[in-house]
């Protein structure tokens, strides 16, 4: 079963392609990783995948659904109950603690697949649940972001530049843990990035340039190769 398939994707901002026509599928467990170079279409395509934005035309199937279409209420409601999000800038509320940020999606109505200190030992962060977001470090934030996303043990997490404000040991412990969410829960996992580091943590590598995928290969998964991908994705 693919848990994402996008299928001649088109979004234009104006007279802006950002994406040109995509199609991909992306079968159900798998991680992949979407690079390319500044503006080639990347978030564009996370958000429409997503379902956080809409194609100006195309379809997109995602969980099960064709949400080409779907009304915005059960758009919402399926992207809180079948999947998760890691953003760059953690998009936490800081004010809360740990634990009440972790529990966001059930406050929101998603049932949850696991408690708030399951996920959060699953993360590594089982002693900070009642601690402030706004005291704990960005790799720590990134983390407790990650810990929301997988609470609803969600079909698809989508991430967007999980690693980008991260030091390289700390983002590859978050990408350690998304790995471990693909191999352990059978989570889907679509990861954009710059780095081709953290491109080597997936088992999938989509490049585009100009809204268009250039290239859609195996990754083997070692830092070498994926500095030889760094050339091509310039
Ligand atoms: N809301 C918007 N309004 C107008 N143009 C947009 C909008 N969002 C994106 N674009 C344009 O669409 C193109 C693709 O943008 P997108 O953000 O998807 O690229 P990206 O590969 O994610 O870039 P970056 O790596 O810099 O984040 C760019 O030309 C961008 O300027």
């Amino acid at each position: 079963m693919n848990a994402l398939e996008l299928e001649q994707v088109v979004r234009r901002y104006g007279r802006v392609t950002a994406l040109a026509g995509v199609c991909l599928s992306i079968p159900a467990g798998a991680f992949v990783a979407v690079m390319g170079a500044t503006g080639s279409g990347k978030s564009t395509l996370l958000q429409c995948a997503a379902g956080l934005d809409r194609p100006t035309s195309g379809r997109v199937h995602l969980a099960g659904h064709d949400i080409t279409h779907l009304p915005e209420r059960r758009l919402t409601r399926l992207r809180r109950d079948r999947v998760g999000f890691v953003f760059q800038s953690y998009n936490l509320l800081s004010e809360l603690t740990v634990r009440q940020n972790v529990l966001l999606p059930v406050r929101l109505g998603a049932s949850r697949r696991r408690s708030a200190e399951n996920a959060l030992d699953a993360v590594g962060l089982g002693d900070l649940g009642r601690r402030k977001v706004g005291e704990l470090s960005g790799g720590q934030r990134q983390r407790v972001a990650l810990a929301r996303a997988l609470i609803t043990g969600p079909t698809v997490v989508f991430a967007d530049e999980p690693t980008g404000a991260l030091d390289p040991t700390t983002g590859g412990q978050v990408l350690g843990l998304l790995r471990e969410a693909c191999d352990r829960d059978g989570t889907t996992v679509v990861i954009v990035t710059h780095d081709p580091i953290a491109a080597a943590w997936s088992d999938r590598l989509v490049l585009l340039r100009s809204g268009s995928i250039v290239a859609d290969v195996p990754t083997p998964g070692t830092p070498e190769i994926a500095e030889r991908l760094r050339a091509v994705a310039a």
